[in-house]
C-alpha cells in the first residue's frame, strides 16, 4: 500500500529540525494535515520528564514500572505500544534500534512491519544496517532537500585510521597498582522481590577488555551501577572495588578516581559553554566543563590528547559547536586523561553514524592496545572491529540473570 520512506542523516545534520520540516509537510506532501506519531528518544525523554514533573505515567510497561526505573529495552518497547494506541495516521521511527538486544530488535521490526500495513511510517536512520526492511526508498540529505539514493552501498564510508599519535605515557602516580580492580563474589540482587541477578562470580584485573552484553533487563546497567558506587544494593554484597571491601567505609570518590566514565547519556540536556581543551581537562577534577584552574602538567596531557584526536588546532572552539561523534571522542580523551585504572563505557556508539562509530571503535581499540587501562564495554550491539580480549553475558532466568564468560 504506502510507500515507507527512510532518510539516512549523518551526525552533523540537525535532527530535530528535520523531524519538525516533515511535520509540518515540507519534506512529504500532504503529512502537515494528517495526525503525526514520534517513535523516538525524543519523545521518550518527554514522557520521563513529565513522570518526574507530575509523578505520575502515561506509558506502562510490562513490568508496569515508571519509564525512570525501567531498562532502556523496556522503554522502547512500552513507548511503541502506547504510541500505536493512539491511532496515528503515520508515523516517524527515529533511531529505531538503538540500545534494543536482538530479541527486541526483531520484536520491535515485527511490530512496525504490522503497522506498515496501516499506517506510512518514515524511519530516520544513521546506521545502514538499521533499515527496516519495508522500506522502499532512501533518501539523504543535501543542502536541505531530500536525495534519492539509488544505491545503498554508495552510502558505506571507511573511516581510516586517523589516530596516528601515542598515547601519553605512565604518570598517574597518585594511584597505586592494583591487579584485581573489581571482584564480584556469589552477587545476588533482587528489586521489589523480583530477583534481577542471581549469585554473580566475575573479576576484573588490570589492563584488560571486557564486553558486557546480555539482554535488556538482564541487569548491566544495575552491575555497571554496583561498580561506579550509585546503587546502595551494592552494601550488601561480597564486592571488592580496587582493593576496597564494598562497605568497609570507602567514599564514593575514593571508588570514583579509578574511574573514567563515559555513557551516550552523558550530554543530555548538556548546554554550558566551553572550550574543547577545557572539557578535555576538567577530566582531572571529574566535572564536565571546567570550573578550576589546571596544573601544567595537566594542560600538556590534555594537549597530548588533543593532537591524538587531531583536534590541537581547534582547542579553542566551543565544545558544543562539534558533531555528536566528535564530541564523543573528547569525552572519551575527558575520562583518560587521569589515566583512570578502569575505563567505562556504556552503551557508547548509541546514535551515532557508521562513521562516526567506526572511528570510535579505532580509538577504544588502540587505547586497549597501549594503555594500562582495563576497558568495561557495555553494548548490544556487535561493534565490527571492536576487540575486546573477554565477554561476559548475563543471561537471564526465573531466579534472575545468571553470568558466563563466553568466546570473544
Ligand atoms: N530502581 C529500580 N527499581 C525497580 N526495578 C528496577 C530498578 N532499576 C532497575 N530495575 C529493573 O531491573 C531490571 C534490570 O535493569 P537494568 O537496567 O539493570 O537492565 P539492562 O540489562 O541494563 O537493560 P537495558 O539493556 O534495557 O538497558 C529491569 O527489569 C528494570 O526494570
Amino acid at each position: 500500500m504506502d510507500i515507507h520512506n527512510a532518510i539516512y542523516i549523518s551526525n552533523n545534520e540537525d535532527k530535530h529540525q528535520l523531524i519538525d520540516r516533515i511535520i509540518d509537510g515540507g519534506l512529504f506532501e500532504g503529512f502537515s494535515k494528517l495526525k503525526g506519531a514520534l517513535f523516538s528518544e525524543i519523545t521518550l525523554n518527554q514522557f520521563i520528564e513529565e513522570e518526574i514533573i507530575h509523578e505520575h505515567f502515561d506509558v506502562v510497561t510490562n513490568t508496569k514500572n515508571s519509564l525512570q526505573k525501567s531498562s532502556e529495552g523496556e522503554r522502547k518497547k512500552a513507548l511503541l505500544n502506547h504510541l500505536i494506541l493512539q491511532n496515528p495516521e503515520y508515523l516517524i521511527a527515529d533511531n529505531v534500534f538503538g540500545n534494543l538486544d536482538t530479541a527486541a530488535q526483531a520484536d520491535i521490526q515485527q511490530t512496525l512491519k504490522q503497522l506498515s500495513f496501516k499506517i506510512p511510517i518514515i524511519q530516520i536512520i544513521n546506521r545502514m544496517e538499521d533499515l527496516l526492511s519495508f522500506i522502499n526508498k532512501i533518501y539523504r540529505l543535501e543542502d536541505n532537500s531530500l536525495v534519492l539514493i539509488d544505491n545503498i552501498n554508495s552510502l558505506k564510508t571507511n573511516a581510516n585510521n586517523l589516530f596516528i599519535e601515542s598515547l601519553p605515557k605512565h604518570h598517574n602516580s597518585s594511584l597505586k597498582p592494583i591487579y584485581k580492580l573489581v571482584t564480584f563474589k556469589n552477587v545476588s540482587v533482587k528489586y521489589n522481590d523480583r530477583p534481577i541477578l542471581n549469585a554473580i562470580h566475575w573479576e576484573i584485573k588490570s589492563g584488560e577488555f571486557w564486553q558486557l552484553i546480555g539482554p535488556n533487563g538482564s541487569g548491566k546497567s544495575t552491575m555497571l551501577s554496583m561498580i561506579t558506587g550509585d546503587n546502595p544494593k551494592a552494601f550488601l554484597q561480597d564486592i571488592t572495588l580496587f582493593g576496597m571491601k564494598k562497605g568497609s567505609g570507602e567514599t564514593v570518590w575514593d571508588i570514583k578516581k579509578h574511574i573514567g566514565y563515559f555513557s551516550s547519556d552523558m550530554l543530555r540536556g548538556f548546554m554550558r559553554s566551553d572550550s574543547i581543551e577545557n572539557m578535555i581537562i576538567s577530566g582531572f577534577f571529574d566535572s564536565i566543563g571546567l570550573y578550576k584552574f589546571p596544573l601544567e602538567r595537566q594542560t600538556l596531557i590534555a594537549h597530548q590528547w588533543l593532537r591524538i584526536l587531531n583536534m590541537y588546532d581547534i582547542k579553542e572552539k566551543n565544545f558544543l559547536s562539534l558533531s555528536n561523534g566528535h564530541q564523543r571522542l573528547v569525552l572519551i580523551a575527558r575520562a583518560m586523561v587521569k589515566q583512570p585504572p578502569l575505563l567505562i563505557l556504556d552503551e557508547p556508539t548509541n546514535g551515532l553514524d557508521d562513521v562516526d562509530a567506526q572511528l570510535f571503535i579505532q580509538l577504544i581499540n588502540k587505547i586497549a592496545l597501549e594503555s594500562d587501562t582495563a576497558i568495561l564495554y557495555v553494548s548490544h550491539r556487535h561493534e565490527v572491529g571492536l576487540k575486546p580480549d573477554f565477554i561476559y553475558e548475563l543471561v537471564p532466568s526465573e531466579s534472575g540473570s545468571i553470568g558466563r564468560e563466553i568466546e570473544t
